[in-house]
Order: structure tokens, then C-alpha cells, then sequence
């Protein structure tokens, strides 16, 4: 690094003093906190970014300005790296080191190191790095942008463009698309969700569309930028009625009782929806849009709904893609397709038990959908999603060549019209109307309403493909929530001592009790969870072992 590029850092540094008192960590999902405290984070963020751009071979680089499910006026950031995958964890480390520098000096001090060894060339005139920053809907989000730009800036010869309101999927998909040399614009992005629903809408075949009339969807948009951009989608839908609620434009605060992140936790009514929708198909997003889950109200007595959360939207999609690849037979070079599922240690183990019984395989991951999605690329076909209702399902490139050249054959052999034609043709559409970067609830509504008409199924049929264990789940605010360790499935703690041996006593007093405890990576509390055979078992395990956290960690 030459004496223009550190001063150039230094200079654009002091204007962005770090408060007193913040230790961030990068964490399950980005950093996160008050606004407020954010902006010499977000600024350092950029800097990482510009370099991370330059490391690649100057590829594109996405920065998001979210803080997801949290309250308002927290927000956070996020890297999406150019495969539109998550930041490689291998640079976490460098992130949190400058993110918690506390002076100027210090920073530009393990900026250099970082560089040196990483190799990274700057300012070379054939290679300038490029950043593209996408912002939810929160009110500190311009600003914390204007403090990513000054970041990526003061990396000399990094071009960083601002491209305005989106969810998160939707800042993922782009920065893919444009590394990989395709259209990648929003609209580009629209387009591509309903031409590839259309084709799916296409292909159901006739029997299974009569059988269910299309009736309407309600979507509660956490009123935050996902119901913005769905209602912004809808009107290139076609056979989908879509009634969108809590858009933000209606006066109602981002993630305040309503969103996936509230029903799912709480499964009680997000606000603006009541007695008159009984028995309706609703779905709730979260406030960056990445994730989503669906859910009836069974009765008008009672404000609890019926959730439909993410193991059972992966196990609607697995279904669905298990049906197409029998159709298919065993034809992949004489060998079955690889299908399989990923999970962590928050999904229901009713889901689980009904996914081997279909005779998949199902493997777990730590928390994090870093973690989830890495799992989910070792197989032709791998679905992931966390019980919360982030996920997708990934194609692996020499899986979708083969189904790109099959259909091809198909063609040439005047067998265009042929079951095996179709099921390559709905597997191809999947493909394409599934975010293959990240979770996104805009292309999971799609998919999920899609093979709804496809199977002719109300919400409720589907919810009965399997009955959820009672579970519960609880947060619990400690002074220090470090002090909880996990092993490496965050199934059981190793720290504090003797808290597991505790936890274990009281699970053993349950039938099909299960509980674990782990700190969150996006939330300042420690998180249990409990299952049982009843809901009043699940609630009094989760309860119990909340106590023992508090015992253990005193509470704040
Ligand atoms: C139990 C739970 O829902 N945890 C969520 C939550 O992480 P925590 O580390 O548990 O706070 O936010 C993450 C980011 O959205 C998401 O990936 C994860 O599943
Ligand atoms: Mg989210």
C-alpha cells in the first residue's frame, strides 16, 4: 500500500470515529445494532468490500444495508460475495478485527497487513474494484449507505453504485447475475420470476388445474421493503391472486408484530389480519425479504394461527422435485439423482421424520444459512432451509447441464410433449425461479403457489403432510451471552459447566423432549428451544431451561 492510498484511508477514517464501548462480531448473518452506533462499521464494511472486489479479479461485490427481522431502528450489514453467495467466512475474521479497531491508526494498520498477505494489488489502472449497495426500507439506511460509498471510495480506484431499495434475494441475484456476464438488473430480476412462474403455471397438468380453484393469497409484507417490491411483481402475475397487507405504506412499523420472523417465534396473528381471513392462505415475509412462511387461521376464537414454516415448505418442495426426478427414472448416467435436504437443529423433528420417510437424505448444519447452503451444493439437487423460512434449493452446474442437454434430446427425439419432457421442463423452470444464491421469500411464494395448483391442494391438505411436535422457543436476556459454547451441532453447550448435565435432567422428564440452548449471532440474548409431545410440555421444558440459563448466567 503506497503513501496515497494511507492517507487517502486515514483522512476518510476520521470521519467516522468508532463509539465508545461496541464490540461487534460479524456474526450468523452480518454485523448488526443500533443504527446509531453504525456508521464506522458500515464505512469499514466498504473498505473490506473494495478489497474483497480486488482480490477477485475485480468482480462485483454486494454490500446490503438490513437488519433484517430486528426492530427499526436497529440495522446492520451484510456482503453478498460475487457468486452471490455469503462473505467466504475465511475473511470474517478481518472483518470483525476492523470493524473493532479503535483508532484510526489501527486500522490502517491491519488494513496493510491484510493486504500484504491476501497479496492484493491496489490502485492498479486495468483493475479498479466494484461494489454494489442495496438498502432496505429503514430511515437510518441513506445515511449508513452514504458511509459503505465513503469506504469503498477511499480504496483508490473503487467505483461503488448506490442501486436503491431492494430485499435482500433480490441484491444477491444481481450481484450473481452480472458476475456471471447476465442481465442483472431489477426488472431483469422480475422478468425472470414471471416467465419462469409462467412456464411452471404452464406445465401443471390439466386434471391437477382444475382441482383447485386459484384462490386468493393474503401476504403480510412485514411492512418493510418485500411487500413493496411483491406488490411491485404482482401485476406481471398471472393465475395468482395476491392480496398484499402491512406494506409500510400504510403507517405501520417495520418487524412491530408483524413479519415471519413474529408469527413464527410467537405463531399468533400478525397485525392486519383477523377473524374475517379463517381458514385463508396467508404467507408473511420478514423485513429484508429472505425469508417466509405460511400460515391459516384456524378459528375465529383465538389469535393463534397454524403455522406452515420452513421444514414444511422444504418438505413441499421436496415432494415436488422427488415426483419430477422419479418421472425422470434413474437415468443420470445409470445412477439416481442426488436429492438432498438440509436442516439445523431448530427444525421440528416431525418435519425430519417425514423427510427420511420419504427416503431422503437429510443432513444438518449449524445455524446460519452460510452454513445450510454450503451443505446443500454437495448434492445435484440440495434444499435447505432453517425452520424460520430461509432457503432454497440449489442446483449443481453439472446437474443442470445434464437437464438442459436431456431436454434437448427429448426435443430432437419428437418427444416434446412426452411426461419426461415436462418433468425436465419443470425442474429447469424451478431452477430458474428459485433464487440460487440466497433464501428468497418473493421466488418461495411463487414456487410454493405454483406447486399448489400443481398437486390441486388447499393449505390445509398440505399442512397435514405431517403434524408438528409442540415446540417453543424462547429468548433469554443474560449479561453475557459469549458465555455460552456450543459444540459444533449447537445441539448441546459445553459452557457454562453443568449446564448440559442440568438441561439433560429436565429433558428427560418429557416424552420426546428435546432442548438446546446456544447464543444468537444476530440478536444480544441467549436462545432456547424445546420440544415435546404437548404444547403445554414443550412450553414448561423451555421455561425450565430458561430458569437454568438465568442460573447460570444471571440475568440482565
Ligand atoms: C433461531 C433462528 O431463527 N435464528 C436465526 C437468527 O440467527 P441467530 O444467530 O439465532 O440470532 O437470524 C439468522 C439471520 O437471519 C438466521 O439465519 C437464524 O436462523
Ligand atoms: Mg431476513
Amino acid at each position: 500500500m503506497d503513501e496515497i492510498q494511507i492517507a487517502s484511508l486515514l483522512k476518510s477514517s476520521e470521519l467516522f470515529p468508532i463509539p465508545q464501548s461496541v464490540k461487534l462480531s460479524y456474526g450468523t448473518a452480518g454485523f448488526r445494532g443500533d443504527a446509531k452506533l453504525l456508521e464506522s462499521t458500515v464505512y469499514r464494511v466498504g473498505i473490506l468490500s473494495a478489497l474483497r472486489s480486488l482480490k477477485l479479479g475485480s468482480a462485483t461485490v454486494g454490500l446490503m444495508i438490513t437488519a433484517s427481522h430486528n426492530k427499526v431502528s436497529d440495522n446492520g450489514i451484510k456482503v453478498s460475495d460475487p457468486s452471490g453467495g455469503m462473505l467466504s467466512q475465511e475473511w470474517e475474521p478481518f472483518a470483525d478485527q476492523i470493524a473493532n479497531a479503535s483508532s484510526p491508526q489501527e486500522l490502517v494498520s491491519l488494513i496493510r497487513e491484510f493486504v500484504e498477505k491476501e497479496e492484493i494489488r491496489i490502485g492498479e489502472k486495468k483493475k479498479s474494484a466494484e461494489v454494489w449497495l442495496g438498502r432496505d426500507t429503514r430511515p437510518s439506511g441513506e445515511s449508513l449507505l452514504r458511509a459503505a460509498e465513503i469506504g469503498v471510495g477511499s480504496v483508490l480506484g473503487s467505483v461503488a453504485i448506490d442501486i436503491g431499495v431492494l430485499t435482500t434475494p433480490q441484491l444477491h441475484w444481481m450481484v450473481r447475475a452480472k458476475n456471471k456476464g447476465l442481465k442483472a438488473t431489477e426488472s431483469d430480476y422480475f422478468e425472470n420470476l414471471s416467465s419462469s412462474f409462467r412456464c411452471l403455471i404452464d406445465l401443471i397438468p390439466s386434471s391437477g388445474n382444475d382441482k383447485l380453484e386459484i384462490s386468493k393469497l393474503l401476504v403480510d409484507g412485514a411492512n418493510g421493503v418485500g411487500g413493496q417490491k411483491i406488490e411491485d411483481l404482482r401485476g406481471s402475475l398471472s393465475n395468482l391472486d395476491l392480496e398484499i397487507r402491512n406494506t409500510g405504506r400504510d403507517g405501520g412499523v417495520l418487524n412491530e408484530g408483524v413479519g415471519a420472523d413474529f408469527v413464527q417465534k410467537e405463531k399468533v396473528l400478525p397485525l392486519g389480519f383477523g377473524s374475517k381471513d379463517v381458514g385463508m392462505r396467508c404467507a408473511s415475509l420478514d423485513g429484508d425479504a429472505d425469508r417466509l412462511v405460511y400460515f391459516y387461521i384456524p378459528s375465529e376464537s383465538s389469535d393463534k394461527v397454524e403455522l406452515l414454516d420452513g421444514d414444511k415448505i422444504l418438505s413441499l418442495f421436496a415432494l415436488f422435485i422427488k415426483e419430477q426426478l422419479n418421472i425422470l427414472g434413474d437415468d443420470k448416467e445409470g445412477k439416481q439423482s442426488r436429492l438432498g435436504v438440509v436442516q439445523t437443529a431448530y427444525a421440528n423433528g416431525a418435519s425430519t421424520d417425514y423427510l427420511r420417510q420419504l427416503g431422503l437424505d437429510v443432513v444438518f448444519a449449524k445455524t446460519g444459512v452460510k452454513h445450510l447452503h454450503e451443505k446443500a451444493a454437495e448434492f445435484d439437487i440440495g434444499i435447505y432451509f432453517e425452520a424460520n423460512g430461509h432457503g432454497t434449493i440449489l442446483f449443481s452446474e453439472s446437474f443442470l447441464s445434464w437437464l438442459v442437454s436431456k431436454q434437448k434430446d427429448l426435443m430432437a427425439k419428437g418427444q416434446g410433449g412426452s411426461e419426461e419432457h415436462k418433468a425436465v421442463c419443470r425442474l429447469v423452470a424451478v431452477c430458474n425461479l428459485i433464487n440460487q444464491a440466497v433464501g428468497d421469500a418473493l421466488s418461495g411464494v411463487l414456487l410454493v403457489e405454483v406447486i399448489l395448483q400443481h398437486m390441486g391442494w388447499s393449505i390445509q391438505k398440505w399442512n397435514v403432510l405431517y403434524k408438528d411436535l409442540p415446540s417453543r422457543q424462547i429468548k433469554v436476556e443474560v449479561p453475557d451471552r459469549t458465555a455460552v459454547v456450543t459444540t459444533s451441532e449447537e445441539t448441546e453447550a459445553l459452557r457454562p459447566l453443568g449446564i448440559q448435565d442440568a438441561i439433560n435432567s429436565e429433558i428427560n422428564k418429557y416424552p420426546r423432549g428435546r432442548a438446546f440452548i446456544r447464543p444468537s449471532g444476530t440478536e444480544d440474548v441467549v436462545r432456547v428451544y424445546a420440544e415435546a409431545s404437548t404444547q403445554e410440555a414443550a412450553d414448561s421444558l423451555a421455561n425450565s431451561v430458561a430458569q437454568l440459563v438465568k442460573s447460570f448466567l444471571g440475568s440482565s
